[in-house]
């Protein structure tokens, strides 16, 4: 079995019911076949979104908690997304690790989480402009995988986002070269871990666009990707997800 291709968009704290219309126009211009696709909107938006597309595209959410319930004012629980209809959890996003102070361990227990839920954990890694300089990458990477994925992943329960902090929404991308070394260590390490590691579906997300997709899909180790900008509007993320399917 191959990793299964996925183009993932991450909505970020954009959108209101009325975007809803992009996905929409996104199911009737382009859903190829021969790739997955997933949106990640606001939480206040998974129900409606799943109630429209009725299983066409998958629906996730973008962070969820390490607990089942209880006294956590503004959290969510896993199984409150899948219970709105979420299939999938972005977990560790950097904007999460940065913005609330995420760890590696808080990582790897929502994770936990999500996959007692029934959600496949979208597990995002990468470093920061500093600690490329600092010709530290391989190693942060490496790091980030050992704490933040959890034991109990499975290429049918996990997929890695390799996000590099100083590519998300600048419009800058790494050479192919430095996408493609880190997704070969990734896929290094899952290997070493896992039984079905080779088959665990790996993203490169940062500055994707129509007009670089298809370069970073022919990367080896890379099997989709995770948009935030382009995937809010349909005319952006179909063609990238077009790029994807043919790949
Ligand atoms: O953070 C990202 C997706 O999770 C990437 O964002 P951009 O595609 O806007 O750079």
């Amino acid at each position: 079995m191959a990793p299964r291709k996925l183009a993932a968009g991450n909505w970020k704290m954009n959108g209101t019911l009325a975007s809803l219309a992009e996905i929409d126009q996104l199911l009737s211009d382009h859903l190829a076949p021969g790739c997955d696709v997933l949106i990640c909107p606001p939480a206040t938006l998974v129900h409606a979104l799943a109630a429209r597309t009725q299983g066409k595209i998958a629906v996730g959410g973008q962070d969820c908690h390490a607990k089942t319930s209880g006294a956590h004012t503004g959290d969510i629980a896993a199984a409150q997304l899948q219970d709105a209809g979420a299939s999938h959890a972005i977990l560790g996003h950097s904007e999460r690790r940065t913005d609330h102070a995420e760890t590696d361990e808080q990582v790897r227990g929502k994770a936990v989480a999500a996959h007692e839920a029934g959600l496949v954990a979208v597990i995002c890694v990468g470093e920061t402009e500093a600690q490329r300089d600092a010709g530290q990458t391989l190693d942060v990477i490496s790091a980030q995988l050992a704490g933040s994925v959890p034991d109990c992943a499975t290429a049918a329960n996990t997929v890695i986002a390799y996000e590099p902090v100083w590519a998300i929404g600048t419009g800058r991308t790494p050479t192919n070269d430095q996408i493609a070394e880190v997704h070969a260590l990734m896929r290094d390490r899952l290997s070493a871990r896992f039984d079905d590691g080779a088959d665990i579906a790996l993203l490169y997300g940062g500055s994707v666009k129509p007009g670089n997709a298809a370069e970073i899909f022919a990367i080896p180790h890379v099997n989709g990707a995770l948009v935030g900008g382009a995937s809010l509007k349909a005319q952006d993320f179909g063609p990238i997800i077009a790029a994807l399917a043919v790949t």
